[in-house]
């Protein structure tokens, strides 16, 4: 049987992932969605007001969906509903396990990779995180979970987005790129967003395509220029003490205050194989739990194919991905999206595994 697509959709608290889900659950889509309310990563409250229904509780909605609320080991429930569905007891054909507003989603993504009955029956599409343009700001500059949130995800949806202006939401889609500039970022108003931009993205392992915002990559180039300034001691958007514009205001904003950011290595010349493997093993051997999403498309030396490769903290991946195409420029392009990550160690790094 086909692996399940799976969905983590997450979002700091009250940033509307329930709003999401309950149009999702009524909508008439034609999908049977099973969307497990996970009730994991509470274990202070669980275990003295809920140890007692560890037991899941199943609603069957007018179009289909089916509503689990599922409170203990997500791993067995998922097992559980996996085995209810192969009896015929349930149907459904996709996956959203909407995690708490707290939750790392981290280890909710691992499960698909270190469970071998959760890999074999199910897969993971993608995280989707869902992101208040009202309070995320504050919320980023407060919880490193909100930081890692974004940085695990493969589609950011923004909620909220009739109570802001536009420039507010643009500074925090700045800001939002500079965490995490793979991926996209879609609106949810209300919890209208379409179908497309939640489920089937193939977000994590599945395509070959790594999608990095240019907007990214000059602000790289800009942040560069910036810190020489900062060198120098010459200017800084923060003395303007009656309230003039600030050009830098944003831009400051957009980053200095998140742990949690991303860098890219990009390369037209190929990788030796046997290096990389080697460099990357050792870096999540060391790097590993502060390396949240890495994800790469790759250009090997004596291959025809495109490498795709992707991890999660020290759970690295490949695959064969497409042909080049003759005339297609063979180059590499990799993003590392992590806590406090040694930038300069990794570049030096990898220009050491090219050919
Ligand atoms: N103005 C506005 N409010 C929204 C929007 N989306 C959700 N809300 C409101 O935000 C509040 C929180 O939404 P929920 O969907 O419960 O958020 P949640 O992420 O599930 O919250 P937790 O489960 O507590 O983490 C509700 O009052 C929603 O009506 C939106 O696009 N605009």
């Amino acid at each position: 049987m086909e692996p399940i697509p799976s969905t983590i959709l997450t979002g700091f608290l009250g940033a509307g992932k329930t709003t999401l889900l309950n149009r999702i659950l009524h909508e008439e889509h034609g999908l049977r969605i099973a969307v497990i309310e996970n009730e994991f990563g509470q274990e202070n409250i669980d275990n003295e007001i809920l140890v007692r229904d560890t037991g899941e509780q199943i609603v069957e909605m007018n179009n289909g969906c089916i509503c689990c609320t599922v409170r203990g080991d997500l791993i067995v429930a998922l097992n559980n509903l996996a085995q209810k569905r192969a009896a015929g007891e349930i149907a459904f054909d996709r996956v959203v396990i909407e995690t708490t507003g707290l939750a790392n989603p981290g280890p909710v993504a691992q499960t698909f990779f270190v469970d071998e009955e959760v890999g074999a029956n199910y897969m993971l599409d993608a995280v989707v995180t869902v992101v208040d343009a009202r309070h995320a700001m504050m919320q980023l500059d407060q919880h490193e979970e909100a930081q890692r949130q974004v940085g695990f995800a493969d589609k950011i949806l923004l909620s909220k987005t009739d109570l802001v202006d536009a420039a507010a939401v643009e500074a925090l889609k700045t800001r939002l790129h500079r965490i995490n500039p793979r991926a996209p970022i879609a609106t949810s108003d209300f919890g209208r967003a379409p179908i497309s931009d939640v489920l089937d993205l193939r977000g994590f392992n599945l395509n070959d395509k790594l999608e990095i915002d240019p907007d990214f990559l000059r602000a790289d180039e800009h942040d560069h220029a910036h810190d020489h300034d900062h060198e120098h001691g010459e200017h800084c958007g923060h003395d303007h003490a009656h309230g003039e514009a600030c050009s830098h205001h944003d831009h400051h904003h957009s980053h200095h205050t998140d742990d949690i950011a991303a860098f890219v290595f990009k390369s037209e010349r190929a990788f030796d194989p046997e290096r990389l493997d080697q460099f990357l093993g050792s870096m999540v051997q060391v790097f590993g739990p502060q390396m949240l999403r890495y994800k790469g498309v790759l250009s090997m030396a004596g291959a025809d194919r495109k490498v795709v490769f992707q991890g999660v903290h020290q759970i690295m991946g490949s695959d064969l991905g497409a042909k080049w195409i003759d005339g297609e420029p063979r180059a590499s392009k990799m993003v590392f999206i992590g806590k406090n990550l040694p930038k300069d160690v990794f570049i030096a790094g990898l220009e050491q595994c090219l050919v």
